[in-house]
């Protein structure tokens, strides 16, 4: 049974059942908008935060997972709803996704759910990255990816899947689809999202060196769209936004549709053989050990 509670015009609800709304249907605990008096819609699950300014049709989608924002399944999960309620609200016409955490945009796929897990879990967790995939490859609204840090690998696999990237020009970061740096692959899906952004040969090189780049090599090669001075990230992306809205949705839409559907089809013919795919690939010794030397890395780096 589900423990409703009810605070002024917000609701909470916490288990497994759908009183409020389709958003609980996973079973997960969530927390639905909470409505304030003035055009900004706002709510936040404990991963994700959304701001939804009804007056201007912009939603500001922030990824708080800390330490980095790692993509768990408690995580895609939240952002799977999230990004559908959006598209289901006719107040919202774009939606602009930025990193609540410092220096980070997304670490990409959580790991630890990729290692010395159950076939089944497995399975699970696979199912969820293609739900975000088919969700923001083929979203309905315009999206913009304000990347205020590093974004490798599904990091960068996010950001890919909007219709534009505004990255922040600081040296340090990095973007790039790393996966085989990992001892990993990136599905075919991933490589026909990059191979639809920077065209083949130079996804030829990405993918199997598994290069990530700095922001202004991102630029070089159409990774992002433009870099700005790392304050400017949300206020760039609300501007660029504000003119992309400006194009009749309809028309938009169906132009990004025309240009996306047959990717997004791709997947969902053989999104069962993709899943079993996945398992058995990330179920063999060498790859669990190749992740498990990876994790020990990450740890070591910091001694
Ligand atoms: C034939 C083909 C068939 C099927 C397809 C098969 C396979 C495809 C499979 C998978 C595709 C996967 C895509 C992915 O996204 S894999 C994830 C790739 N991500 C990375 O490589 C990023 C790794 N992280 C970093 O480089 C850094 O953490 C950083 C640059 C993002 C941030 O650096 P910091 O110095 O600020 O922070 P750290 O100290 O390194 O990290 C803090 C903390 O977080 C842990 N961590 C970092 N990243 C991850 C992650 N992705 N998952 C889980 N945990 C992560 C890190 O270990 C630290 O933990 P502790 O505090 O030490 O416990």
């Amino acid at each position: 049974m589900a423990a409703v509670l009810r605070r002024g015009a917000s609701f909470i609800c916490l288990g497994s059942s759908q009183l409020l709304s389709g958003g609980c249907k996973h079973g997960r605990t969530c927390i639905l908008p909470f409505f304030s008096s003035n055009n900004r819609n706002s709510s936040s699950s404990s991963k994700i935060k959304v701001d939804l300014d009804s007056s201007t049709g912009i939603a500001v989608v922030k990824f708080q997972n800390p330490p980095v924002n790692s993509m768990s399944l408690d995580f895609l999960t939240e952002f799977v709803i999230s990004l559908e309620k959006l598209e289901l609200d006719k107040s919202c016409r774009g939606v602009i996704l930025t990193s609540a955490q410092p220096k980070i945009f997304s670490a990409g796929l959580d790991i630890l759910e990729m290692y010395g897990k159950s076939p089944e879990h497995y399975a699970e967790f696979w199912k969820s990255v293609q739900d975000i995939w088919l969700k923001m490859y083929g979203y309905r609204k315009m999206t913009i990816a304000a990347i205020n840090g590093f974004s490798p690998a599904g990091g960068c696999l996010v950001a890919l899947s909007c219709d534009y990237r505004i990255m922040a020009d600081n040296p340090r970061y990095r973007i790039g689809l790393n996966e085989t740096q990992l001892g990993i692959v990136a599905p075919f899906w991933f490589k026909d999202t990059m191979v639809n952004t920077v065209g083949h040969r130079t996804a030829e090189l990405s993918l199997q060196f598994g290069l990530m780049y700095s922001p202004s090599d991102a630029l070089k090669i159409g990774l992002v769209d433009q870099l700005v001075p790392e304050e400017n990230v949300l206020g760039t992306a609300t501007e660029t936004m504000t003119k992309w809205l400006a194009i009749p949705d309809h028309a938009r839409e169906i132009s990004k549709s025309m240009l996306r559907k047959p990717t997004v089809d791709r997947l969902l013919a053989s999104r069962d053989a993709d899943t079993k795919n996945f398992v058995n690939f990330v179920s063999r010794d060498s790859i669990q050990k190749s992740l498990g030397l990876y994790l020990t890395m990450l740890k070591e780096r910091k001694e």
